[in-house]
Parts: structure tokens; sequence; C-alpha cells
């Protein structure tokens, strides 16, 4: 296998070419440049795919952006996979398994495959790299998280930043980290998949929370303490499901969460905005244009929680407004009427 013995990709898959799905190809693109190597993205939509083919452009989703020329675009899975020994995906979390199904026979034998999404299942409770392996029929060597403070349209921008590229396979993850280096983007390697995984996930759910405190007008105190207690409860619901406390004070856990909690760039934090300002779930829904996970993985990430016996006050909160049985005039009174006990419980 090409990670095994140092190779690099000749060619990069990257499925979904919506806003991160774009811009990581771009990463991807940049990292190459004075190299062979060929990106092509897959997109649903047609007129999305001509533009990049066209244009080298993305306006539905980055409309300010230029692509760099070594990147093309194909709406026929089964080219897109032919021989791409790395497939990178970036598609709405619960769309997933559904899709693999359909990816499933085009996948190049041995090829890796890297996870770019920050949702959990609904009914199942999977992290993403589990539905991979599951439908994949991959082993954890050949399946990688990328997570971080990764704000699309700022890295499109070319502003510094730094993320996790996680691996239970150390050399795997160097691999992938090595091709997506650009001079403006730093991964960093992890064998950590759980806890680069929840923090991802618990980080919308969170920034959803700050949001809606937002929207009702309260301030920073408010926030710090929704932001400081939700990476408590990011961090415990990570350590009973295998990950470590040191990810989630990282780029991963920490990073992330004040990234999302604090940019109006967010789409979680927009939609806990829109929220505490009173829209309805529907109104936020219809308003929304591109996919804030939160919406959907609060309910998963709260029956997680209940399944591995861990204290999920803020997701609970946070479900409780989604699901209409909480207002969110109520939601701030709620966050602070718990039992009192130790900082560090
Ligand atoms: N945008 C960011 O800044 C960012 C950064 C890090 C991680 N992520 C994560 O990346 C994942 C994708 O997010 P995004 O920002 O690219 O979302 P997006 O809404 O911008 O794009 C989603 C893409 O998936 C496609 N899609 C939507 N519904 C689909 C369906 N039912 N079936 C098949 N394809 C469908 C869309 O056409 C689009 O190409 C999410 O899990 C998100 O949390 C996003
Ligand atoms: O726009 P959001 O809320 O999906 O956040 C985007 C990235 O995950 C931030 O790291």
């Amino acid at each position: 296998m090409s990670y095994v013995d140092g190779l690099v990709p000749a060619k990069i898959a990257v499925l979904g070419a919506g806003s991160w799905g774009t811009t990581f190809a771009k990463i991807l693109g940049d990292a190459a440049q004075g190299t062979e190597r060929k990106i092509i993205l897959w997109g649903r939509r047609a007129e999305v795919v001509e533009q990049i083919n066209d244009h080298h452009r993305n306006p539905r989703y980055l409309s300010s952006t230029e692509l760099p020329l070594n990147i093309t675009a194909s709406t026929d899975i089964s080219a897109v996979l032919k021989d791409a020994e790395l497939v990178i995906v970036a598609v709405p979390a619960q769309t997933l398994r559904e899709q693999l199904r359909g990816w499933a026979p085009h996948l190049a034998k041995d090829a890796v495959v890297v996870s770019l999404m920050k949702g959990l299942e609904l009914h199942t409770d999977q992290r993403m790299s589990q539905v991979i392996m599951e439908e994949l029929g991959l082993t954890p060597n050949r399946v990688v998280v990328v997570s971080g403070p990764n704000l699309a349209m700022e890295i499109a921008r070319q502003e510094p930043t730094a993320s996790v590229v996680a691996c239970a396979d150390e050399e795997t993850a160097g691999w992938v980290a090595a091709v997506c280096t650009p001079p403006y983007f730093r991964p960093y390697t992890n064998a950590d998949v759980v806890g680069v995984e929840i923090g991802g996930i618990l980080k919308n759910v969170i920034a959803l929370c700050v949001g809606i405190c937002e929207g009702r007008k309260m301030g920073d105190n408010t926030k710090a303490s929704v932001i400081t207690r939700g990476l408590a409860e990011t961090t415990r619901l990570a350590l009973a499901l295998g990950g470590k406390a040191e990810t989630l004070s990282g780029l991963a856990g920490l990073g992330d969460l004040v990234a999302t909690c604090s940019s109006s760039l967010s789409r979680n934090h927009t939609a806990g905005r829109m929220l505490g300002e009173g829209l309805t779930l529907d109104e936020v829904n219809n308003r929304m244009t591109q996919t804030a996970e939160g919406i959907k993985s609060a309910r998963a990430v709260k029956d997680l929680g209940a399944k591995v016996g861990v204290e999920m006050p803020l997701t609970n909160a946070v479900v409780a407004v989604l699901e209409g049985k909480l207002s969110v005039d109520d939601l701030g009174p709620l966050l602070l009427a718990r039992e009192l006990k130790s900082e560090g419980d």
C-alpha cells in the first residue's frame, strides 16, 4: 500500500462540492503545486461541476475564491473514484450512509478514506468514521478524520489555520497530512480518533447554545460560561468513549469550540442566534443554505450520552429547545438551575 511505502497519491478524490469539500480541494490543490498530482471533486449538481471545470470557481459556496488549475470536477462517481488512492468525504452527516452504499462498488482497492464531517448519525449514534468503516468494510488504519478550527471561508481566503489529522495508524495520518500542507494550512497528526471526532461534533451543539444566548442578548459572561462548561461536557463524553483529555484541550476540542462559538461565519452559531431571536426551527431551516450539523446531531449526542451514562446538561437543554419542549427564554435560567458541585466533576 502506498501509505506504507511513503509514496504520495497521484490522484485524490473529494466527494462533496459544498463549502468545506471545495475549500479542502483547494488546500490539496495548492499543496500539490509543482507535482503531477490531480484533485477531482465529485458534485451532485451539474451546474456546480461546470463552473469548477470552466471557470475554476464554485460561486454557489465560495463566490470570491479562484480554485487551482489542478482541480477538476465531475458528477460521475465511478470516474471520480477510479484509481483514487485517497478519498476525502464532505457531505452532510445524516446522508453519508446512504451515499456510501452507492459509492462502495467504485472505491479503489486499498484506498484510504478521510472524513471531514462533524456530525453524529441519528438512531445509531455512530461517528462518521464508524459509519465509513461499517459501510465500506475498512479497517481503522484506512480511515482518517480531519477536524479543527476550520471555518471554510477563512481558509479559502488563505488565512493561516491549523488542524488535526487523526488515524489509529500514525503512518497513515502522516501520509494524509503530507498532502494537505499548503503554506496557509498546518495539520498536526493525532492517534485519538474518538477525541478528535467528539470535539468536532459537540462544538456544533455548544455553538447552537451560545448562539441562542446571543440571540437573547446575553453577554460575554454567559457565552464564556457556556463555552467552558461545554468543553467540560465534551471532555466527559470523549473520555467515556475512550478519547483523551489532551485532545479536547487541543485544536480539535478547545480550538474548534472557540472558533465556532465566536464566529458569525459558523452556520451552527448563526442557527442558534436565529432561534434565540425567536425564529422557529422550521424558519431557521428554511433560511439555512448550508449544513448546520448540530441541529440534527444534538439528539444523537443526547442519546449517546445517556447510553454511556454521561451527564450532558447543555446538550439536553439544546435538544429541548430544538424539540419545542423548552422556550429560548427558559434556557438561560435552566443552564444554572442544577445541583451545586465541584468544577472538576
Ligand atoms: N464549512 C465549513 O466551514 C466546515 C468546516 C469543517 C467541517 N465541516 C463539515 O463538513 C461537512 C460538510 O459541510 P459543508 O460545509 O461542506 O456543507 P455544505 O452545506 O456547504 O455542502 C454540503 C454538500 O453536500 C451536498 N449534499 C447536500 N445534501 C445532500 C444529500 N442529501 N445527498 C448528497 N449530497 C448532499 C451538497 O450538494 C453540498 O455539495 C459537515 O459535516 C460539516 O460539519 C464544514
Ligand atoms: O459553520 P459550522 O458551524 O459548521 O462550523 C464550521 C467549522 O466546523 C468550524 O471549525
